[in-house]
């Protein structure tokens, strides 16, 4: 069954220090939501504490189908979540199929076995990720573009409804930009995946989400539909300069153009 989460009220502190206040999220089965706002406004920890890794002070986390989040095993949760992190360790002289079998671990048992599925998703996962021809090789080895498909090829493998990505796009070529950008959309409209994605760009947010959640200082200042939500009220507001928001002629594409000092030198004259 598809399925999505929310978290409501959710009070997210580190050492006793408030950074996230009051904070609903909803992630819908078949759709993509983007958090979006300034550095610290608490976008990773937000989506943290969706993945159970940070536990919250106060509020709660369930799925659609009411389970609890935080009272399931950790097994059964890492079938249901699966979360692409900023960033992490780099195992060494472990080949990349190795790594994007790690994904399969839900599924195995005691001794590694019963997972019959999880070759072919392994190999899936690798091809749709554009790492499949890299699968021999030592994941240490590879450039920041190739390991972040890498981890996206476990999470992709770990096969679950909700699928968390904080900053997918980071040290990726803009080709994989797009790319990982079409996949997570295509997650949500072909298979009913709950997207929940952490993205910088807001018109990379506003060309794949369904919904925009827009945190300020800890708390979620607008949460709707792209145009509901990217106005250029909120977003000046939001990050504390001058933000045009218009219409590319060429896509239809709702964008969005910070102004900074030196912005007029770069219009193009009427
Ligand atoms: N491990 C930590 N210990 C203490 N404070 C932290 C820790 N991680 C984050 N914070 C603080 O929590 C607040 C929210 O951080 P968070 O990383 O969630 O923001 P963000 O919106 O994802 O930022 P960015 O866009 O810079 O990645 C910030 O003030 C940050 O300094």
């Amino acid at each position: 069954m598809p399925e999505g989460m929310r978290g409501d009220g959710l009070r997210l502190s580190y050492h006793g220090v408030t950074v996230v206040e009051g904070a609903a999220i909803a992630l819908a089965a078949g759709e993509v939501t983007a958090l979006v706002g300034p550095n610290g406004s608490g976008k990773s920890t937000l989506l943290r504490c969706l993945a159970r890794l940070h536990r919250p002070d106060a509020g709660s986390v369930d799925f659609t189908d009411g389970t609890g989040a935080l009272a399931l095993s950790a097994k059964e949760f890492a079938k249901r979540v699966t979360l692409l992190a900023q960033s992490r360790p780099t195992p060494s002289g472990v080949r990349v199929r190795d790594v994007v079998g790690y994904g399969r671990h839900p599924y195995r048992g005691r001794w590694r076995d019963g997972d019959v599925n999880g070759p072919a998703k392994v190999e899936w996962a690798m091809e749709v990720c554009g790492v499949a021809a890299m699968a021999e090789r030592p994941v240490d080895e590879l450039s920041g573009g190739e390991r972040q498909r890498v981890w996206l090829a476990t999470c992709l493998a770990q096969e679950t409804g909700i699928l968390l990505l904080d900053e997918p796009t980071n040290h990726l070529d803009l080709r994989y930009q797009v790319e990982i950008l079409d996949l997570a959309r295509d997650l949500a409209d072909d298979h009913d995946v709950a997207v929940g994605v952490v993205l910088h760009d807001l018109n990379q947010a506003a060309a794949i989400a369904d919904r925009v959640v827009l945190l300020r200082d800890g708390r979620v200042m607008a949460d709707g539909e792209p145009r509901e939500v990217l106005t250029s009220e909120h977003l000046s507001a939001a990050y504390g300069i001058e933000v045009l928001v218009g219409t590319d002629a060429n896509t239809g594409q709702l964008t969005t153009c910070p102004v900074g000092k030196h912005s007029s030198r770069r219009r193009v004259p009427a």
